[in-house]
């Protein structure tokens, strides 16, 4: 249980639920590779990731918790340690694979080894959290999570989010290169339509061809002190081990998830139509693809985002059907 009441405008609710905080340590232990946490605060859910026995680095903006932090990373008792000691490097129990592993079977098998974010920024402050052949240090950085140099080798991200920051946040994880894994709890709301459930949001679609988004549980207010306004929930982000389109297609594709979603029609055909012409080609791309004439962008999925980009192009490259576009690039449409 923390001690701290909380800074608010820092989003400072501190889990104290242990069955969220062992579900978290759950779902990291499924992952592989060094753990970079968002905001750790007083560690209620550093010290437990510290019994996975993996480097971790805790990034946290706030200077009086994060030297409190310093002081008690490292501690873990002799229970917590033989833990770890069960699953020594590259084994875990049966059915906690790696997700990467797991949606593969090509990634890398073992662990890897650390990531080290640039010294600089790692030396503002870390301890040692046992002797040399025992478990990785654990390093707490007073930093803003907005500009902190995340690794460039794979690791996990986790993090309890300061709800108020939940979408920037977001942003920056989806937009950076080389972690495979991140664990996040945010506002129930914001876990369930970034994982698709009832409608995407348009984040969501603009990373689905390289994200999978997984919506984990609900984590009522009463699990957090001080108690928020709202519920949360635990969403997983899986980067795929076989994206649904090229890299070099990210810009291009993101513009069309715009154009899409703030599009004039009232369905998806209208939608299309308007901003494409070739009425009879749209009209047969949904029905191949299974997507009702009148269906809201938001219903669409991974596969159908990425196959309505192959339409896209083709369509780009025809003579004009009548829609707004021309050129090989869709314009975002301002409003
Ligand atoms: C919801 S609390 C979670 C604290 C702790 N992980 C827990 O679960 O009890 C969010 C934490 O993020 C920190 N924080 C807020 N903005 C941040 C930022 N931009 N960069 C890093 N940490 C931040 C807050 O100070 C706070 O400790």
């Amino acid at each position: 249980m923390s001690r701290h009441s909380g800074r608010h405008e820092l989003g400072q609710n501190f889990l104290t639920d242990r069955a969220t905080i062992a579900r978290i340590v759950d779902l990291v232990a499924r992952t592989d590779g060094p753990i970079v946490e968002i905001g750790p605060g007083a560690g209620a859910v550093t010290l437990p990731l510290e019994t996975l026995g993996r480097p971790i680095t805790a990034v946290e903006l706030d200077g009086r918790l994060a030297a409190e932090l310093r002081n008690t990373v490292g501690r873990r008792r002799p229970a917590d340690r033989r833990r770890a000691d069960r699953f020594p490097a590259g084994q875990r129990p049966t059915g906690q694979q790696p997700a990467a592993q797991r949606d593969s079977g090509q990634r890398d098998s073992g662990r890897r080894d650390s990531g080290r974010p640039d010294a600089a920024q790692h030396d503002v402050g870390q301890r040692d959290s046992g002797r040399r052949g025992e478990a990785p240090r654990t390093r707490v950085v007073q930093a803003d999570f907005g500009s902190f140099a995340l690794p460039r080798t794979p690791h996990v991200i986790v993090g309890n989010l300061p709800f108020h920051r939940t979408t920037g946040m977001l942003r920056r994880v989806l937009a950076a290169d080389h972690w495979t894994d991140a664990v996040l709890l945010v506002q129930w709301e914001v876990a369930r339509r970034r994982a698709g459930v009832g409608g995407a949001t348009m984040m969501t679609a603009q990373w689905w061809p390289w994200f999978e988004f997984g919506l984990d549980r609900r984590v009522p207010a009463a699990a957090f002190t001080p108690r928020p306004d709202v519920d949360g929930g635990l969403l997983t982000i899986t980067r795929r081990a076989h994206p649904l389109l090229p890299a070099s297609e990210r810009r291009g594709y993101a513009e069309l998830v715009h154009a899409v979603f703030t599009g004039p029609g009232r369905g998806i055909q209208e939608i299309l139509t308007r901003r494409f012409g070739h009425r009879t080609a749209v009209s047969r791309w949904l029905a191949d693809n299974g997507v009702p004439a009148t269906a809201l962008p938001r219903a669409l999925t991974a596969p159908q985002w990425a196959a309505l980009h192959a339409l896209a192009a083709e369509l780009s490259a025809r003579p004009s059907g009548g829609g707004r576009r021309s050129g090989g690039r869709t314009r975002p449409r301002r409003r």
